[in-house]
């Protein structure tokens, strides 16, 4: 890497403490650093240098891949590390920020290329760029880019005023919009999968495909965010940002070129085909939301959201939503993409189920047998990998079919060092490498599909839905896909489906 000064605002911050401080020391242990670089950590809470590094080595002993191992390795990273003091709101600590700059510039002959990274609340991201450009911190000749947190906005006209004050100061090409879903190894995966082998591209499309599920479920509730969430929702926190991403990664036509801007061509183009939801019925036809209520998991008693900290105790927020949601075009008319989320789930699990459409019924073995449809499954998170789940005969039978699964599962290989999403963001934005980053019309585009829906549900609040923490939400969930002749697929054996996956055949794992 060329040299640069890398900024994060919001140093003190939980953001900067779980990913950003693990994510540096990551790529320095695999010299994707190199040694020209600073990290300058800025807010408002007073801090020296020595207790700024000490901040960096805690992050780095509780939340890194590599852990702090080797002394003399640990001082030569931690000098690269500078604390300043700093309100957004305040332009004077802007110029002294350049200053300190211009010394780190030379230490380490970074001609002058800047990274900044706004670990803040976004409420911030349109003053400090303004403030940015105010105290000479853009003046120089090398790079400059803003990497930016979620969420981007609240709805698409707030997404539009932050997008307007960002884009005075930096161009759109230097704005590198986190979405940290597009930075996880198994979403990446997902275009590399269709794209690189021969028997799924002829097969990815409505002839041969019978829906696609998306679920992302956690088992935490909202934790210590609760004045963050109660105004976001489920909607806005996860499915404007992460889940439509997963479902253009899914959608998409091969790019033209692996070049950032095709690959993100492509992305918008199926959020343009997204079938818009008409009024109120049809998005509570489509759309189904949840708030939990208190329950049960593994034996312990968990609280209702309207009980949590910081949280309205008649919210009607909601903590999950599943929509089905079509794609007009060519390629997927006529097949529903079914997408879930929602917190105080059972598993804490994200996984694409592809369905098949059945074999020909009129064929002998359809005809003598209850075939289960075949499924590929990209295992997203924790575990990683992908499964292939087909029909053969059950060794030793006269002919019985069982299910059996062919699958690679990552995790288990590599282990659990594969690089977190944040070191690859980071990595990327260093590059100037913005494929896994969102592009304007992309935000804006999903902001305007979410818009409607959220629009509906502020109309009227009745068929907001309570489910018992530790469930697996709304039954009305699984009727969105049983009108259709569907059903959500068991999630690592943990739905209350009849397949159990343990029981299901491993025949193969790939190598
Ligand atoms: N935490 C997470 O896991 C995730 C966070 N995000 C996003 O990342 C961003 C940061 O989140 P998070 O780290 O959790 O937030 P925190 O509230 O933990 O940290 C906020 C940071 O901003 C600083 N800050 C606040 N006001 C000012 C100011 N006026 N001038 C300078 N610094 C200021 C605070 O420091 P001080 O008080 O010392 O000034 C602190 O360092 C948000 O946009 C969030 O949505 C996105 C995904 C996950
Ligand atoms: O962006 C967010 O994502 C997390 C879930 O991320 P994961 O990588 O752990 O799957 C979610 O908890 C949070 O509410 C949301 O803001």
């Amino acid at each position: 890497m060329s040299g640069a000064v890398f900024y994060i605002f919001g140093a003190t911050g939980d953001l900067a403490k779980r990913k950003l401080f693990p994510a540096f020391y990551s790529l320095y242990r695999e010299g994707k650093l190199g040694d020209d670089f600073a990290v300058v950590g800025l807010a408002r809470r007073p801090r020296t240098n020595e207790q700024f590094r000490d901040d960096v080595k805690n992050s780095i002993q509780d939340f890194a891949r590599y852990k702090n191992k080797d002394g003399a390795e640990w001082e030569k990273f931690a000098e690269h590390f500078e604390y300043m003091s700093l309100d957004i709101n305040n332009v004077a600590g802007f110029h002294e920020l350049n200053a300190l700059t211009a010394k780190l510039d030379t230490k380490y002959q970074t001609g002058g290329n800047r990274l900044f990274y706004l670990a803040l609340a976004p409420e911030l991201f349109g003053n400090v760029s303004y403030n940015l450009k105010e105290g000479g911190l853009l003046n120089t000749q090398g790079w400059h880019r803003l990497v930016i947190e979620k969420p981007f906005g609240y709805d698409l006209p707030s997404a539009e005023r932050l997008n307007g004050q960002l884009r005075q100061v930096f161009e759109e090409k230097d704005i590198y919009r986190i979405d940290h879903y597009l930075g996880k190894e198994m979403v990446q995966n997902i275009e590399f999968v269709r794209f690189a082998n021969a028997f799924f591209e002829p097969l990815w499309n409505n002839k041969y495909i019978a829906n696609i599920q998306i679920t992302l479920s956690e088992t935490v509730g909202v934790e210590e965010r609760g004045g963050y969430y109660d105004h976001s929702g489920a909607l806005r926190d996860m499915g404007q940002n992460h889940m439509l991403q997963m479902l253009m990664m899914m959608a998409m036509e091969p790019p033209s070129r692996l070049h950032p801007e095709d690959i993100r061509d492509e992305k918008v183009k199926v959020l343009r085909s997204l079938r818009l939801f008409e009024n109120g019925d049809d998005v509570r036809a489509n759309v189904i939301r949840g708030q939990y209520a208190s329950g049960t998991a593994k034996g312990k008693a968990l609280p209702a959201y309207r009980e949590e900290d910081s949280v309205n105790p008649q919210s009607t927020t909601e903590t999950y939503f599943a929509a089905r949601v079509h794609v007009d075009n060519f390629r997927w008319a006529g097949v529903p993409f079914y997408i879930r989320t929602g917190k105080r789930l059972p598993v804490k699990t994200t996984e694409v189920v592809v369905e098949f459409k059945n074999i020909p019924n009129n064929v002998y073995l359809a005809k003598k047998h209850e075939l289960e449809p075949n499924l590929l499954v990209f295992r997203v998170n924790p575990m990683e990998g992908i499964y292939l789940k087909m029909n053969a005969k059950q060794p030793g039978s006269e002919g019985v079919i069982v299910p059996v699964a062919m699958d690679f599962c990552q995790s288990c290989q590599i282990g659990i060092n594969t690089p977190e999403a944040y070191e690859r963001l980071l990595y990327d934005a260093t590059r100037g490498d913005s494929t896994y980053f969102t592009r304007w019309d992309e935000v804006a585009l999903a902001w305007s599909y979410v818009d409607r829906i959220a629009a509906a549900w502020n109309e009227q609040t009745e068929d907001l839905k309570h489910y018992p923490a530790g469930s697996w939400g709304p039954e009305e969930a699984a009727k969105l896909l049983t009108d259709d002749g569907f059903k959500w697929w068991p999630i690592n054996g943990q739905n209350e489906g009849e397949v159990d996956w343990e029981a299901v055949q491993k025949t193969t794992v790939l190598a």
